[in-house]
C-alpha cells in the first residue's frame, strides 16, 4: 500500500519585487511609490516547483547558494505564501529554521525553554516534562540559570536544537542548522533526526554537505536557479551533483 502524502508541493513559483534606488527619508519613499517612480524589478526565486514528500520519506533539498532551498522551505513551513501554485501539508510541523530566533536574549535558559515551548505550541506542564531531557541534550547543566545573550553561537543552537526536537513531529524542517555547533554534536543531532525518521517522522532538509544529505535523505529535489532540475533517489542525483 501506497503510503500517505505528507507534503505536496504543486507549481510553487515565488517572485520577490527588488528595488535597486535608495532613499534618503521615509517621506521621499511615500511620495516616490505614490508617483510610481520606483522602478522594482522582479525576480522570481522559484519556479513552477513541483514534487511530494510520503510518510516516513526524508527529503533532501540541494542546490548552489541562491537557487530557492529556503525560500522553498519557508513557503513549506508557512513563512512565505507562493506568488503562485500551492502548498499543502498534512499533520504536524517542527520547522528548524533559525535556531533560536525565538529565545530571549535576556531571559536565562531556564526561561527560554518555557517561552520557546509556548511559542512551539507546548503548554507549561509538558515543557516540564522534557526539562531534564533538554537540560541533558544540550549539556547546558552549568549554565541554565544565565541569560541567553551570555552564550556562544554554538550553544544557542544546543539550547534551540534540543528544544525543537521534544516530541515527533509529523514532519521535521531542518535548514543548514546542522553546520551550527562544533563537530561532536552534530554527529548527536543527527542522531535524533535519524531516531525520528525511524518513528515515521518526515524530514526535509537543507545542508551544503552532500555526505550529511547522503546520510540522512532517500530522496532528493535537485534546486537550479529556481527551477527543479532532477527529483528521485538520493544516490544517483547526489552523485550527479556531485560531478557537475
Ligand atoms: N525576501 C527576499 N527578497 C528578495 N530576494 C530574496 C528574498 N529571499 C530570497 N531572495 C532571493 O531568492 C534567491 C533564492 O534564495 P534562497 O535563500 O532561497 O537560496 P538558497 O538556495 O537557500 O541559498 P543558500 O545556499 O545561499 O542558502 C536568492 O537570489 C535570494 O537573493
Amino acid at each position: 500500500m501506497e503510503k500517505k502524502i505528507m507534503i505536496k508541493v504543486d507549481n510553487v513559483s515565488m517572485r520577490f519585487n527588488l528595488s535597486s534606488e535608495k532613499f534618503d527619508s521615509f517621506k521621499e519613499y511615500v511620495i516616490k511609490t505614490l508617483k510610481k517612480q520606483v522602478s522594482v524589478e522582479e525576480f522570481w526565486a522559484l519556479q513552477d516547483v513541483s514534487f511530494e514528500l510520503r510518510e516516513g520519506e526524508a527529503l533532501g533539498l540541494i542546490g548552489l547558494n541562491g537557487s530557492g532551498k529556503s525560500t522553498m522551505l519557508k513557503t513549506i513551513a508557512g513563512v512565505l505564501k507562493p506568488t503562485k501554485g500551492s502548498v499543502s501539508v498534512n499533520g504536524s510541523v517542527a520547522p528548524l529554521i533559525e535556531l533560536g530566533a525565538g529565545f530571549d536574549m535576556d531571559l536565562t535558559a531556564a526561561e527560554n525553554v518555557y517561552l520557546n515551548g509556548a511559542l512551539l505550541g507546548y503548554p507549561r506542564k509538558e515543557m516540564e516534562k522534557h526539562y531534564n531531557d533538554i537540560v541533558e541534550f544540550s549539556e547546558l547543566h552549568d549554565f541554565m540559570n544565565v541569560p541567553v545573550k551570555n552564550f556562544s553561537s554554538g550553544m544557542v543552537s544546543r539550547l534551540a536544537f534540543a528544544i525543537s526536537t521534544i516530541g515527533t513531529p509529523d514532519i521535521l524542517i531542518v535548514d543548514e542548522v546542522l553546520s551550527v555547533g562544533d563537530f561532536r554534536f552534530q554527529e548527536k543531532c543527527e542522531q535524533r533526526i535519524q531516531a525520528m525518521i525511524d518513528k515515521g517522522t518526515t524530514i526535509l532538509f537543507v545542508s551544503h554537505s552532500i555526505q550529511q544529505v547522503r546520510r540522512i535523505c532517500n530522496k532528493i529535489v535537485w534546486l537550479d536557479h529556481g527551477h527543479m532540475k532532477r527529483w528521485g533517489d538520493a544516490d544517483e542525483i547526489c552523485d550527479e551533483y556531485e560531478r557537475s
